[in-house]
């Protein structure tokens, strides 16, 4: 059995993990969150969430903590009020809104993850999925499907293929597994394989002109 001692490298410095900020109704979900926490920290991976303490986002970002991993926490200002998510573990980004939440976790990481969640988990994942279609990054995406979770998701996302809406190399963009080890795994070994619709470096330019450099938490 590995152990959290156990540092294993990663192609990956940072990663992004969508979750519920909410903790789901069976243990396995929580159970999930911590062992996704705990395997970022066994391969030296730190971590970029939405902020707060509510929820699975609690738990994975304490998990990261507490294995003495850095936690970046990416909060609209609006959100930022605690008793709205509770305290933020690590550093805290204050950002201007929600959509430029989405582009600064999307920045400053390596690959995006999602644990079970309600509407905002499934709108963060979405997205980046469909940047990742049109070329605004070529970073791996994946999900873990804790408990079937996502299946139908899954299952409607195949639909959509055989109606003729994503194309199957879209398919790809999306990678799954069962448990978060399965998960980082494939995604260390995820190679893009969809056409782009216009290139990374076209995409930056537009993206820094949509944010007043007040703004910039890379700077
Ligand atoms: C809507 C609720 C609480 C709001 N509090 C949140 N605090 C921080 N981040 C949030 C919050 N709500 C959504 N997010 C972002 O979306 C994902 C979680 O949303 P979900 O709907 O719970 O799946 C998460 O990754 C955050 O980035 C009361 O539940």
């Amino acid at each position: 059995m590995e152990t959290h001692a156990e540092i294993r490298v990663s192609k990956f410095k940072r990663v992004c993990v969508f979750c519920g900020s909410s903790p789901g109704k069976k243990r396995s979900y929580q159970d999930a969150a911590i062992e996704l926490g705990n395997e970022l920290v066994s391969r030296n991976i730190d971590l970029v969430y939405g902020g707060g303490s509510i929820g699975l986002m609690g738990l994975v970002s304490q998990a990261v903590h507490d294995g003495g991993r850095h936690v970046i926490g990416v909060i609209p200002k609006t959100l930022m009020p605690r008793e709205l998510t509770g305290e933020t573990v690590g550093e805290v980004k204050a950002v201007a809104d929600m959509h430029q939440r989405k582009a600064e976790m999307a920045k400053h990481s390596d690959a995006f993850i999602a644990l079970p969640g309600g509407y905002g988990t499934l709108e963060e994942l979405l997205e980046v999925i469909t940047w990742a279609q049109l070329g605004i990054h070529d970073k791996p995406v994946g999900l873990v499907n804790v408990d079937g979770y996502f299946n139908s998701l899954l299952s409607f996302i195949d639909k959509a293929v055989e109606e003729g809406f994503i194309s199957p190399n879209a398919r790809h963009i999306i990678v799954s597994a069962p448990t978060s080890k399965e998960l980082v795994k494939k995604l260390e070994d995820y190679v893009p394989c969809h056409e782009s619709v216009a290139s990374k470096l076209s995409w930056q330019i537009e993206q820094q002109l949509t944010y007043p450099e007040e703004y910039d938490i890379s700077r």
